[in-house]
């Protein structure tokens, strides 16, 4: 089984880039997205994220199921669901506000029973370093999940914005970023963890680190690149032939590229650092297309593994 742990929460969309538009509520928050995006590529996935009681968690429960997620905590919180407050600049450029609630209500003893024996990939999403608190925890979750055989991938999703103590945030970041054998990142968190490297000297200082085989880097409508101990490579995006925005597109990237991997045999540690350049440029394409066709509908809606091919095919 494939498991995400993090944040689930509500975005509230405006309709347009017009100031004072009208919000309308989608469910999302990165790591949610991106299980819903593996499931729907086809892959047995597990979501670690408490899920409230209010109406809000209903609405987050109605496309986990739709799209065959297991719920791995079955038991509703009290606290409220979680909101994002999203606007968008000229270009449909997402950026976002948050209230958290329901996301963090949780105990280490919950998450750890919740954990499935056998785990092939452990998704840790964004917010889990945020609280010192809260990242002891979700780091024995990663370790718990390395013991039971996972391969580690982590969406960096830098969010400065909700932390109160940066020098900490980082010293956290890098204790996730140890684990991890796959790292994320986009173009902005890049300018936020280190403006004075290059993206390519970035990319070799993370590769250093104990476990990380390869880094993939997004660069929104510029497409992306990866980086494995062996070659590097980059793809362009897939343009939908109506755009709608770009919510949950690294997402949704991310879930490609995944499943690419995990479907050539390579989401493994070992096998990601040997990705030669024809091999990760081929993996960037999945996943492009998949990024490209959710940038085709308003909010973050992944596409089938259908509608992947269906491109792919053509
Ligand atoms: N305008 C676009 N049209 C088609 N595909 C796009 C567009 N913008 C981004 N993408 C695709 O989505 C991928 C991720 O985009 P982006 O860099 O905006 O996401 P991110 O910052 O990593 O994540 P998040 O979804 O959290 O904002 C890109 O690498 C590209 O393949
Ligand atoms: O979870 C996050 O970090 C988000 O940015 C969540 C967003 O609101 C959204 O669902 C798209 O990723």
């Amino acid at each position: 089984m494939f498991v995400v742990g993090g944040e689930s929460l509500i975005d509230l969309v405006p309709v347009s880039a017009a100031p004072g538009a009208e919000r309308v509520a989608h469910a999302g928050g990165s790591p949610f997205n991106c299980a819903i995006a593996l499931a729907k590529l086809g892959n047995d996935t597990g979501f670690l994220c408490p899920i409230s009681q209010d109406e809000h968690g209903d609405l987050l429960l109605a496309p986990l199921a739709e799209a065959k997620v297991s719920v791995l905590l079955t038991e509703r919180v009290a606290a409220p669901t979680t909101k994002a407050i999203v606007s968008f600049n000229d270009k449909m450029q997402a950026s976002y506000v948050f209230e958290r609630g329901a996301d963090r209500a949780f105990t280490r003893d919950g998450l750890l029973r919740a954990l499935p024996q056998s785990i092939a990939l452990y998704q840790v999403g964004g917010f889990c370093p945020i609280l010192e608190e809260d990242a002891l925890v979700w780091l024995d979750i990663v370790r718990a999940a390395i013991g039971r055989g996972a391969t580690i991938s982590f969406d960096i999703n830098v969010r400065d914005k909700l932390v109160d103590d940066e020098d900490g945030y980082r010293r956290r970041l890098s204790q996730f970023l140890d684990l991890a054998h796959l790292i994320k990142l986009s173009e902005e968190d890049h300018a936020w963890l280190a403006p004075e490297l290059s993206i390519e000297d970035y990319a070799a200082k993370l590769l250093d680190r104990p476990n990380c085989e390869l880094v993939v880097v997004t660069l929104g409508e510029h497409g992306s690149r990866a980086f494995s101990r062996r070659a590097e490579a980059r793809a362009a995006i897939y343009a939908p032939p109506v755009f709608g925005d770009t919510v949950g597109a690294g997402d949704s990237l991310m879930a490609g590229i995944l499943t690419w991997l995990s479907e050539t045999g390579a989401l493994k540690p070992g096998a990601l650092g040997q990705l030669d350049a024809e091999a990760l440029a081929t993996t960037l394409r999945f996943g492009a297309v998949v990024a490209g066709l959710n940038c085709g509908k308003k909010g973050c809606q992944p596409p089938s593994r259908a509608e992947v091919d269906t491109i792919l095919a053509a």
